[in-house]
């Protein structure tokens, strides 16, 4: 039986949170945001307060004021607002779960808890399981990203169970290199949704047959992803691979600099020309005036607006 169900598609991009320069939220700055997403880039999905984002470093009356201001200004012009509401309190995940369901969000997702962490694989679904429950009605993808929680579990492992305990299950983020996890993913749960988020080897997740994508990069380099991707459907694999080693040229440049998410933030400020202000932790940014001229440049040729 054909499912009703709407799949998730394409590329998401995991937002910025903009802020002002003393780091309070920007919020008037979001409706230009998303517009800048659709026409410039066009990227129609948006994940919200996740680790571009800075969930974890926002109170939770942030992270309410920020949904309601995405869904408000995506909401008829996107397809789709997915907002990330893991915390480390349980309490605060479900509050922030039902919020993004009465503010009028698509979908949720959730982080392992990273502090104290789930002792098994059953402890993590049953926390899980938990924070779907606060919002039935919405679609939820697990969160996997090992190199920032430590929660190591195969998905693979765990989709089995998701699916058989959370009515809402629908997918899975996955931030991490292991395209054989991913792959298994794949091929034994075709019909849920696995989202690729390791932005600079996606044509590999794509091989495996990716879905989607959703990452930070896609703010910038979304034209030049679908690009990438548009080649890869083809069957033109020569050009979808020069497309992901033009992405990663630009890439390894970024971590050889040994930049981060403050960076991040201004790179997308550079290119957009839309203003995200400083990251909210007191994190120094390594960005000087005097690299601006060619990250602009290396970005121009990559995605010309
Ligand atoms: C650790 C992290 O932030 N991962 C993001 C998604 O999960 C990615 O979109 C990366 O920012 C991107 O792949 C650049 O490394
Ligand atoms: C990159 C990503 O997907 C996130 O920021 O959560």
């Amino acid at each position: 039986m054909a499912s009703a169900v709407r799949r998730l598609k394409g590329l998401v991009a995991a937002t910025f949170t903009p802020m002002t320069t003393m780091s309070d939220l920007n919020l008037p700055v979001i409706q230009q945001y998303v517009d800048y997403l659709i026409e410039k880039q066009n990227v129609r999905n948006i994940f919200v307060n996740g680790t571009t984002g800075e969930g974890m470093s926002l109170s939770v009356q942030e992270r309410k004021m920020l949904a309601e201001e995405w869904v408000k200004h995506a909401k008829n012009k996107m397809d789709s607002v997915m907002v990330h509401v893991g915390c480390l309190s349980l309490e605060d995940s479900k509050d922030l779960a039902a919020h993004a369901a009465s503010c009028g969000a698509d979908a949720i997702s959730a982080v392992s808890p990273s502090f104290i962490k789930p002792s098994s694989q059953d402890a993590l679904v049953m926390y899980l399981k938990e924070v779907a429950a606060a919002a039935p009605s919405l679609p939820f993808y697990y969160y996997h990203i090992p190199s920032l929680t430590g929660v190591r579990y195969q998905v693979f492992d765990l989709m089995g169970k998701m699916q058989k305990e959370i009515p809402s299950f629908r997918g899975v983020k996955f931030s991490d290199v292991n395209l054989m996890d991913f792959s298994l993913c794949i091929h034994n749960y075709k019909e849920f949704d696995l989202l690729y988020g390791v932005d600079e080897q996606l044509l590999g997740a794509l091989a495996c047959g990716a879905h989607g994508a959703v990452g930070s990069t896609y703010n910038y380099l979304g034209k030049t992803t679908y690009k990438m991707m548009a080649a890869f459907e083809k069957g033109d694999l020569l050009k979808a691979q020069e497309l992901q080693h033009t992405i990663q040229k630009f890439m390894v440049y970024v971590f050889d600099m040994g930049w981060g998410l403050p960076e991040f933030k201004q790179i997308m400020s550079l290119n957009s020309g839309i203003d995200m202000g400083p990251a909210r932790l007191p994190l120094l940014s390594s960005l000087q005036p005097e690299h601006h001229e060619s990250v602009k440049s290396k970005l121009k040729q990559l995605n010309p607006l």
